[in-house]
């Protein structure tokens, strides 16, 4: 299958600081690929060269199987996205923004088309009010209906979430599985926060410092047989005695200081919290995370510290 995007040993450097750094990783059709990294990571710095926007100072980017330094102008126009803010115009309605953006990019599409855009996308009541009164995550969704004006083949979205609440972080969630199951698009979504990529990214790669540090399939980086559960309780010592001499021992991990860790499949969670009440246990905290959490939250404090659960140094 030919990617859709493929980027080869990417570099960008603004006077010292190296934003990309032999960045590398191919986005196949039908991905929802999560695009992860601390802030100042690259990410924007990355989409920016994707959308020609800014050049590379090396390395090569593939979209459609064209080389993108060459064949502009035909790939991007299969290319929709929504970066930092959308560049929407408050005094305008949703509808006349909508209106004047197709006329930019010559799409022949009416007012019905249009507004059936726009009733996709949740803002048909609104249709016609000014975007200056519109909320941040009604903005995002208008500035995705623009992206889609031409009906492009990928969607880029760069910090969809930022500074939205959580209802309007949910309804871009909503929206971006939506345009993957229902409309059959590739999409690269950028994001700081693991969590939000978890719930939506079929691949992803994080990315530290312009480098890259993991790639993989979600569902294998988040396998659940590999749940690290972390737990606090009245008497830490006693609890992992009992543990010890149960069907529990095989997933004990080295205790820390203050809490037991068991590594354990996430299905067993609850019978393991109903095993430690009949024993008597005062369960305080039980806290199941991925090892990649770990390492994601490591890499986000900007620290290269000793993996407590396994030993590892990251
Ligand atoms: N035009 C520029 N001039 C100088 N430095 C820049 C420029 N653009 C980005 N940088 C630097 O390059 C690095 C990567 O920035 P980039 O915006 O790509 O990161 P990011 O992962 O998108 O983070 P954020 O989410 O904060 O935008 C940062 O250190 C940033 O300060």
């Amino acid at each position: 299958m030919q990617p859709v995007i493929a980027i080869n040993d990417l570099c960008k450097q603004f006077g010292h600081v190296q934003a990309v750094s032999h960045l590398s990783f191919t986005v196949q059709p039908g991905d929802v690929y999560g695009f992860l990294g601390q802030n100042g990571a690259g990410k924007s710095t990355t989409i920016r060269m994707l959308l020609t926007l800014i050049a590379p100072d090396s390395g090569d980017i593939t979209l459609f199987g064209l080389p993108l330094r060459s064949r502009r102008k035909e790939i991007l126009r299969q290319v929709g996205a929504v970066i930092e803010k959308p560049d929407v115009y408050p005094y305008l309605s949703a509808y006349d923004n909508l209106r004047l953006f197709a006329r930019l990019k010559q799409a022949h599409t009416g007012k019905q088309q249009l507004l059936q855009q726009l009733e996709l996308l949740g803002l048909a009541e609104r249709a016609f009010d000014k975007v200056k009164t519109f909320s941040q995550g009604m903005k995002q969704r208008l500035g995705i209906a623009i992206a889609l004006i031409n009906d492009p083949q990928l969607i880029i979205l760069d910090e969809p979430t930022n500074g939205l609440d959580p209802q309007g972080i949910a309804d871009i969630r909503n929206l971006v599985l939506w345009l993957s199951r229902e409309r059959g698009k590739t999409i690269l979504v950028s994001s700081h926060l693991l969590s939000e990529i978890q719930q939506v990214a079929t691949r992803l790669v994080i990315i530290d410092k312009g480098r890259r540090l993991l790639e993989g399939e979600t569902a294998q980086l988040f396998n659940p047989a590999e749940t690290i559960v972390e737990l606090q309780t009245g008497n830490n010592e006693r609890t992992l005695q009992l543990l010890a001499q149960s069907e529990w021992q095989q997933g004990l991990q080295p205790a820390r200081q203050t809490s037991v860790v068991l590594k354990m499949h996430s299905n067993d969670i609850p019978a393991l919290n109903k095993w430690l009440v009949a024993n008597g246990v005062a369960v305080n905290l039980l806290q199941p995370r991925h090892s990649l959490e770990d390492y994601f939250l490591q890499i986000t404090s900007g620290k290269q510290h000793v993996d407590d659960f396994t030993g590892r140094t990251v």
